[in-house]
């Protein structure tokens, strides 16, 4: 091959063609280095005839490429996605191609850096910066940058501190071997139920081929056991196993399972890896070193040498899907994967989404289910409470019914979990004087207030301000009044009545990091905690025997908004943090408080009965034409300028393609008409499956040009509506 054609890491071009200069050999998928105008850039070979464009440039004008880097190239199956992906969601394909390479670093070949830790010397005399260094970086080794940050000082500090050998250098080799898993480290006793399942998906792992299976068990059936034993049949083989999780808080637990079980810990992939994780992770993934990879969405594009089995835990979790850059849908994503992989997918959920019923409904997925809680525990009694007759006392959440269950817990030595999907102290504050309302000055949200942290915070944007003392339009002093609760007012609640009772908060700021994550769940399964308070980040995963009580604070809040996932999620959410009561041998009791106990989803959580619920809404999708039934996409109009942005929406909608199957709504304001400065116009697309949606978006957005501050974003499959 002496001239390429190159996808460039610059979601701006298009690809490009280049001459292979002598002794230099590279083929689809290598991942290459090329000149561009003054600059370089990183590209990767790809076969001319799958790509557009790539204009007829005679060989004598072609400049040569830089360097072949010393990475395999990107499989054929990888590639094959990667178009998928792109074509698929509208996306760039260097934007797809992009998430493949996990780590920059890491192409630059293995080797050695340097990271930096304390060197155990006593300094005679200290600045309160580097104190308050030494504080922060006990157990800490990572790059000066890194620890600058976990610290909250300068490099400048650090580096001072490297002089004075206050933190000595440590060479750290990239490619070091991760230990290996031993599959036959703790094997479990399955039941019959589960052995069944667990002889399924390993007998589809050896057999290899493209096989996706809806694994649909209860909470607390013992899913995790089940796969665990087809990633051992994968590793028997020598094959790989990605495993994804909806989000990283949920990995510790994931990781304490899987040591028992193989007797190592696998190889994590997120976002807040150090830099030489990274590095080490991603070329481990590519070698075939890397056996068993856990991470959230991002690790689904990685180039794995010899993948044989992907699962997907809590499928059901929306956070799987990416809102901004490539928004895709991971597990959507995976079962495409495995298609080109040729290998089996297990999606695994406690209450799988409606598209995934379908799909196993219709035949596509093999469902494999697992009707009984494992060891003979029973799935939890469900009582609702009606807030209209039950009402809590003013400005208190709790209601009475819940309070005596709480006090009986408490009483027995019993763990509860009040559950309830706002995070920090009140959703509103606003000035009792004058009414001023704190709003965030870039979102259209109001500030939350956070007592812990003694702030008013955007949980959109991130901006926060202190919580001010006086009013910052009348100056009334001390004249701010909480609306509402959020898990910290709760929390208040319960120790205001059971002073003595130990209750942890748990939201996405109080468990942070793996460290917090541990720390929490030893403090449950220490005995240390009574009552747990929390957001959807306890819903799921966590297995907690003690823990015999389950309050849902607020089961109406899911219910406003009207997306028209809001009944199923609601369901989902309220299902899975039940599952979390009598998981252990005591049984388990949940009480759901409301104010339409006659609304459906309570109906049908009350009576158990998923399947007509299921059927239910299935039936209002038919009728909507929506997933997966009917399709949706949206189109996103942003940009700082609000005339700008309506511009370019009108110019979107007056545009719009006149199709017997493909209806276009709008466009208008978005319900966050402002976010994170931007101002925002949206259209829904609602189409028959027949049409060929993204070929009619690409055709309609394609002839249109807009100002360079304008930003439009097409959202295939979308699950937010703000
Ligand atoms: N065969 C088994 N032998 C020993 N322990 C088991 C077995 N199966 C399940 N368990 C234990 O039962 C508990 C529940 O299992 P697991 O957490 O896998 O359930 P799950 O189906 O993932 O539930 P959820 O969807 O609610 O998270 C765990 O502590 C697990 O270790
Ligand atoms: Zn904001």
């Amino acid at each position: 091959m002496d001239r390429v054609r190159l996808i460039i890491f610059n979601a701006a071009l298009g690809p490009l063609d280049y001459r292979v200069p002598p002794g230099m050999a590279v083929e689809p998928g290598s991942v290459v280095i090329a000149p561009l105008g003054p600059r370089q850039v990183l590209g990767i070979v790809w076969e001319p005839e799958r790509l557009d464009g790539g204009a007829e440039v005679p060989a004598r004008k072609l400049r040569p490429l830089l360097e072949a880097l010393p990475v395999p190239p990107l499989s054929a199956p990888l590639r094959r996605l990667i178009e998928w992906t792109a074509d698929y969601y509208c996306a760039a394909l260097a934007a797809v191609a992009r998430m493949a390479i996990g780590s920059m670093a890491a192409l630059k070949g293995g080797g050695t850096t340097t990271e930096y830790r304390l060197s155990g010397a006593e300094p005679a005399r200290l600045t309160p910066q580097r104190a308050a260094a030494m504080d922060a970086l006990h157990d800490e080794q990572a790059t000066i940058r890194e620890l600058a940050e976990r610290a909250g000082v300068s490099e400048g500090v650090l580096r001072g501190m490297v002089g004075a050998g206050l933190l000595e250098p440590v060479t750290v080799d990239l490619d070091r071997p991760y230990p290996r898993a031993r599959t036959d480290h703790a094997a479990p006793d399955l039941s019959p139920d589960q052995q069944a399942a667990a002889d399924r998906f390993s007998a589809a792992v050896r057999d290899g081929g493209f096989q996706p299976f809806l694994l649909d068990g209860v909470t607390g059936s013992g899913k995790t056991e089940c796969y665990f034993e087809a990633v051992a049949t994968a590793l028997a083989l020598g094959r790989q196993v990605l495993v994804l999780l909806p989000e990283i808080a949920l990995t510790e637990n994931f990781l304490r399972r899987f040591e028992a079980r193989f007797g190592v810990s696998p190889v994590l992939w997120h976002s807040s890896l150090k830099s030489s994780e990274r590095r080490r992770a991603w070329r481990a993934i590519v070698s075939g070193d890397a056996q068993v990879v856990v991470g959230a969405r991002s690790a689904l594009f990685m180039p794995y040498a010899r993948l044989g089995l992907i699962v997907v835990d809590e499928a059901h979790e929306i956070s799987f899907k990416q809102d901004d850059g490539v928004r895709y849908n991971a597990r959507d994503v995976a079962v495409v994967r495995a298609k080109f992989e040729r290998i089996p997918v297990i999606l695994a959920s406690a209450t799988p989404a409606l598209e995934s019923m379908q799909l196993a409904e219709v035949g596509v997925y093999t469902k494999v289910g697992l009707a009984a809680r494992y060891g003979g525990a029973e799935l939890p009694a469900i009582r609702v409470v009606d807030l209209r007759k039950d009402q809590p006392e003013r400005q208190h959440w709790i209601a009475p019914p819940l309070v005596k269950e709480l006090r009986d817990r408490l009483d027995r030595g019993e763990q509860s979990l009040l559950f309830l999907n706002r995070r920090g102290y009140a959703p509103l504050t606003l000035c009792r004087h004058c009414g001023y309302r704190f709003q965030c000055p870039n979102c259209t949200a109001w500030l939350v207030e956070h007592r812990l942290s003694r702030r008013l915070a955007c949980h959109h944007c991130g901006h926060e301000v202190p919580t001010p003392e006086a009013c910052p339009e009348c100056a009334t002093p001390d004249c701010m009044v909480a609306c509402g609760p959020g898990v910290e007012r709760i929390a208040d609640e319960v120790t205001e009545r059971f002073p003595a009772a130990r209750v942890a908060v748990v939201t996405s700021d109080t468990l942070g990091s793996p460290g917090k994550v541990r720390e929490f769940v030893e403090a449950v399964e220490g005995g240390l905690v009574d009552v747990i308070v929390g957001t959807q980040l306890v819903t799921k995963g966590y297995h907690f025997p003690e823990l015999t009580l389950v309050g849902v604070i607020d089961a109406d809040l899911g219910l406003e908004g009207g997306d028209l996932r809001a009944g199923e999620r609601t369901y989902q959410q309220i299902a899975q943090v039940a599952g979390r009561a009598g998981r252990g041998e005591k049984p388990g009791e949940v009480l759901i408080q409301t104010r339409h106990p006659e609304a459906p989803v309570i109906a049908a959580l009350a009576a158990g009965d998923r399947d007509s619920f299921y059927a239910a809404e299935a039936e209002a999708r038919r009728e909507a034409g929506a997933p997966p039934f009917g399709r949706w996409a949206a189109i996103i109009v942003s940009s700082e300028d609000e005339a700008e942005a309506r511009e370019a929406a009108r110019a979107i909608g007056g545009t719009r393609p006149d199709l017997p199957d493909v209806l276009v709504l709008g466009p208008a304001p978005a319900p966050m008409a402002l976010l994170r400065g931007r101002h925002r116009y949206r259209l829904l697309i609602n189409a028959r499956r027949s049409a060929e949606v993204q070929r009619v978006i690409r055709d309609w957005l394609g002839q249109l040009r807009f100002p360079p501050g304008v930003r439009v974003a097409v959202d295939i499959d979308p699950y937010s509506f703000v």
